[in-house]
């Protein structure tokens, strides 16, 4: 795409915008509205920049370094309120197969397919997340952990059910296997612990045969000790307060 006249500030001549503006342009993302210069104008300026930096460029849902930002997020918020919150990690089945039989664009149409339906298949207020290659995640805020298995599995059944155009008049199904894992409730996390429990699940799935959810069974009985710890100087912590 041949970006069209930038609108450079006048008055910032020290700013070096213009690669900034390409990059919003070549994006297709909206170039910041008001008086180039102008406060208001920079600030939608940067806010664009960040919102490019935090999705993904292929699906346009969120990427990892969003992804880690928002599971952080809501660490704080279950610590804070008890709440139950689901992390979900999802990998496609035999996705090589996909990229090796129907080539690599028919895999990014499969990548993209995969993202909307993950999108439609859970409420706005949860984030889904291109992680990797053939890798999401979802967080799912205010889970309660008896619906955790139907949120998973409708999920699941939602890919599996998708046929995706890869060629003219050639369609395809693909399936995904899922892991799932409950935040500990009052007990702070950390973000690579929760993915990890996530994805030792989804490697059950993957092990057990694939197109399947495996959910962590309890979020209190499996704390492990570094959470255990956190909580510990969590305390201590307020102890001396
Ligand atoms: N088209 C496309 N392929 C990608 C992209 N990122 C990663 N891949 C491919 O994803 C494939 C992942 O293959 P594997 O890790 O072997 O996993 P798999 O074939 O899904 O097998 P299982 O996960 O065990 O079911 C590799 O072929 C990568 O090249 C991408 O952005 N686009």
């Amino acid at each position: 795409m041949d970006p069209s006249p930038l609108p450079l500030p006048a008055d910032a001549p020290g700013l070096r915008l213009e690669s900034a503006l390409q990059l919003l342009a070549h994006s297709g993302v909206a170039l910041p509205g008001g008086e180039p210069g102008s406060e208001a104008w920079l600030q939608g300026l940067v806010d664009a920049l960040v919102e490019i930096s935090s999705r993904d460029a292929l699906t346009g849902l969120a990427n990892r370094r969003a992804f880690e930002l928002a599971l952080a997020r809501e660490i704080d918020r279950v610590a804070r309120s008890g709440e139950p919150a689901l992390l979900l990690t999802l990998d496609i089945d035999h996705f090589k197969r996909v990229n090796d039989t129907w080539g690599h664009g028919a895999g990014d149409q499969v990548l993209r397919a995969v993202a909307a339906a993950l999108v439609d298949s859970v409420r706005p207020m949860d984030l889904v997340a291109r992680i990797g290659g053939e890798e999401f995640a979802i967080i799912l805020p205010n889970c309660a952990s008896a619906f955790g298995e139907t949120v998973a599995e409708r999920v699941r059944r939602r890919v599996e059910h998708m046929p995706v155009a890869v060629a003219p008049g050639q369609q395809l199904n693909c399936t995904v296997s899922i892991g799932g894992a409950f935040a500990p409730q009052w007990v702070r996390s950390t973000p690579t612990l929760w993915v990890e429990r996530a994805d030792q699940q989804l490697y059950l799935a993957k092990a057990q045969g694939r197109n399947l959810v495996r959910l962590e069974p309890t979020a209190v009985s499996v704390v492990s000790n570094e959470e255990r710890r956190l909580l510990f100087e969590t305390f201590q912590f307020q102890d001396h307060e």
